[in-house]
């Protein structure tokens, strides 16, 4: 008799598989008697979907709108449920109250925030107050970020908001198709000016602020989704390689910005208004500003990042919604009679408080929300909430709640003005205000920047209504509208809308000369700021101004925003190339032609330009003060010092934005 056959369902073949199989099922057997274990009398596990062994439901999480699919599951697990992912509890709350009572109520244990795979030391380093654990550490770090926002707030943000939002309008009103651009440059420049004083840092932050949102997003670095990948030693991991070069150039930008404005504090002139000078005007210890060097890179992180998804939002709304555009407009122009809104008037206007606020709820910027974590076993409701899990308070489906926000996918500011709404308030003077909103977090890790974005979203919201009228494109053929998305948004923890195509046009003459009269005296202001001093003055700003564009080139961007100027250039660009095109002229560049009033840009197609076209006011400057900023192609430029100041690649490539259909529009600095 030889060896029983195996039976005919297992051949040889199958047989990896099944012990695959089986193997699972005995982890998870063992996963269950664990967690059984723990279970303390009476409570039960939180309800969720059935969990694979090792690793959970991370195939069933999509890539982009993660945030959908966990409200998926809230309709059918419940206001809270769990999920697991290579052994870690995941708890998503859905309801505003469930994440009060454990976030709020119970912040003793519920403080923590968990470990980023992708940035292992998080909870401990000191670099990003908003990421540290619950630890000393962070209590000291948050007291001086509530001291230098409350100071700054106090000073209404020292008008910063309102000078770039005068810059910002005239560029919208000029290339509404770069809108995302001009919005980012808003948000960047804004809280440079706010952190350190100077809009100089606001190109580089936006670059090293993109590169943290990547490394510490779910969606973003893959140790972050497969966590054992961090145990990859740093000589092979590119993920470690990557982060190591963003934060090193993070670290040296926040450093010298910190150096410029110590070092003006000892002019005549002294520094601009800044979270940093308010820090450095006490006597403080080198250790003290070292620590107070990144809370106020932490502040301006958290600036750069999440304002500019609501103004987007906001861009999205009106084209769905052109009839609140014209509500919000008649409140502007019947209390302001024919004004711009100012940070001033912001009793007068409850409407565009109230948009603000709809924004926010109608599209969260923050849709998964940040997460914390819990130190302790706890029990909810009879339910068994383990140590160590990872609590997510689900922005999203915290705004979709139908009892406290009837027909919530509606954008409807009526809700905050309107008694028969559950979230109406009084007196209208003083509400709808963004304070104690639910997008901004629970409990003792609630956000700390709310009144740079209650004044942010109010100027650039209102002015936006006031000066411009938006609507869908319309296609010029059949004059019928050109569709925009209702809810595609990026993936990552702060989300933004996908491109969309729009028309911004001024509402009337008069008000484009007052938005360009707006411009030109911001421009003048800003100046200003550049040019009062003497000599010591001036090389303190020429040696400042060389980190800039040391920094910028080794991040691979322009060293300066740009500017109305640049957007002339291109427009004399684009009539130059259509001249030519005309004469019938043979280009040896067969790209398309470029369209100021065309989409997207992107960074991927390069194309031959004057060399004249690359100067900006910045480069214009750096001439000024005798160091030369433009390099021919394929050199590096370098001061007597040896510091670089100038490299082809950086300064004189500009590339034409892309359309979704690959039309080349806007052309940008790279
Ligand atoms: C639309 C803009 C913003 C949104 C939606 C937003 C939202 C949030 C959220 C959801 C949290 C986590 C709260 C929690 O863990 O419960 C947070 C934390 C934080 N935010 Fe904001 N934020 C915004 C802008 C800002 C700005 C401009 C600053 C600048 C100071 C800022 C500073 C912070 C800080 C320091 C924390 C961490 C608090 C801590 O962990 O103790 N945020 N924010």
């Amino acid at each position: 008799m030889g060896r029983p056959a195996l039976p005919p369902a297992i051949t040889e073949m199958d047989f990896p598989v099944v012990l695959l199989m089986t193997l699972g099922l005995v982890l998870l057997a063992i996963n269950r008697f664990v967690t059984r274990k723990r279970l303390p009398p009476g409570a039960r596990e939180l309800p969720g979907p059935m969990n694979l062994p090792l690793i959970g439901r991370v195939h069933d999480i999509p890539t982009s709108g993660a945030w959908l699919k966990f409200h998926e599951w809230s309709h059918q697990y419940g206001p809270i449920y769990q999920t697991k992912m290579f052994g870690t509890v995941h708890v998503w709350i859905s309801s505003e109250q469930v994440a009060h009572d454990l976030l709020s109520k119970r912040a003793t244990i519920y403080s923590d925030r968990p470990m980023i795979p992708n940035l292992p030391d998080n909870r401990t380093s000191g670099d990003y107050l908003a990421l540290l654990g619950r630890t000393e550490t962070w209590k000291r770090q948050r007291k001086i970020c509530n001291n230098l926002m409350h100071t700054s707030a106090l000073a209404q943000l020292h008008g910063y908001p309102t000078i770039e939002r005068d810059r910002m309008l005239y560029l919208m009103l000029n290339d509404p198709s770069n809108y995302r651009e001009w919005i980012e440059q808003f948000t960047a420049r804004t809280v440079s000016r706010l952190s350190w004083g100077s809009a100089h840092p606001a190109r580089v932050l936006r670059h090293t602020t993109f590169g943290l949102l990547e490394t510490i997003s779910p969606s973003g670095a893959l140790p972050n989704v497969i966590s054992f990948l961090r145990h990859v030693p740093a000589a092979i991991s590119p993920w470690k390689q990557k982060e190591h070069t963003r934060h090193a150039l993070e670290t040296n930008m926040f450093r010298s910005n910190v150096g410029f404005v110590k070092k003006m504090m000892g002019t005549d002139v002294g520094a601009e208004p800044s979270f940093i000078r308010t820090f450095m005007e006490g006597n403080k210890t080198q250790e003290e500003t070292d620590e107070a060097m990144n809370v106020v890179g932490l502040m301006a992180i958290a600036g750069a990042l999440t304002i500019g998804s609501p103004i987007q939002s906001f861009l999205l709304a009106m084209c769905h919604y052109p009839e609140w555009q014209a509500k919000l407009q008649d409140e502007i122009d019947t209390a302001l009679g024919g004004r711009c809104p100012q940070w001033e008037d912001r009793e007068k206007l409850p409407m565009l408080r109230a948009v603000v606020k709809e924004v926010i709820r109608w599209r969260p910027p923050v849709p998964t929300g940040i997460p914390h974590a819990i130190e302790k076993d706890d029990v909810y409701q009879g339910y068994f909430i383990p140590a160590g899990a990872t609590i997510h308070a689900l922005e999203w489906a915290i705004t979709r709640d139908e009892n406290t926000y009837p027909d919530a996918e509606a954008f409807n500011p009526l809700r905050w003005l309107d008694p028969s709404f559950p979230t109406y308030r009084e007196p209208l003077t003083q509400y709808p205000n963004l304070s104690g909103f639910s997008q901004f977090g629970f409990g003792r890790r609630t956000c700390q920047g709310v009144p740079i974005v209650e004044q942010d979203l109010f100027l650039t919201m209102g002015g936006m209504a006031w000066g411009l009228n938006i609507r869908k494109k319309r296609d010029p053929e059949t004059g019928l509208e050109v569709p925009v998305h209702w809810n595609d948004y990026t993936p990552l923890l702060i989300a933004k809308p996908m491109p969309f195509p729009f028309d911004a046009f001024a509402r009337s003459d008069e008000k484009r000369r007052m938005m360009k009269d707006m411009y030109e005296d911001a421009n003048s202001r800003m100046q200003d700021q550049d040019m009062k001093g003497d000599d010591e003055v001036r090389a303190a700003l020429g040696e400042y101004k060389k980190d800039v564009v040391k920094f910028a080139a080794e991040a691979g961007v322009a060293p300066v925003d740009q500017e109305i100027d640049d957007i002339e250039k291109e427009r004399e660009q684009k009539r130059k190339i259509a001249a030519s095109e005309a004469a019938g002229s043979s280009r040896s560049d067969s790209s398309p032609e470029p369209s100021l009033s065309s989409g997207v840009s992107s960074r991927d197609s390069e194309t031959d330009l004057d060399e004249s076209a690359c100067e900006t006011p910045m480069e214009r400057e750096l001439d000024e003060l005798n160091f030369n900023g433009h390099a021919k192609e394929g050199q590096r430029q370098e001061d007597d010092e040896g510091v670089l100041v100038a490299e082809d690649k950086y300064f004189c490539k500009m590339q034409p934005a892309v359309t979704g259909s690959g039309v080349p529009g806007a052309w940008r600095w790279s």
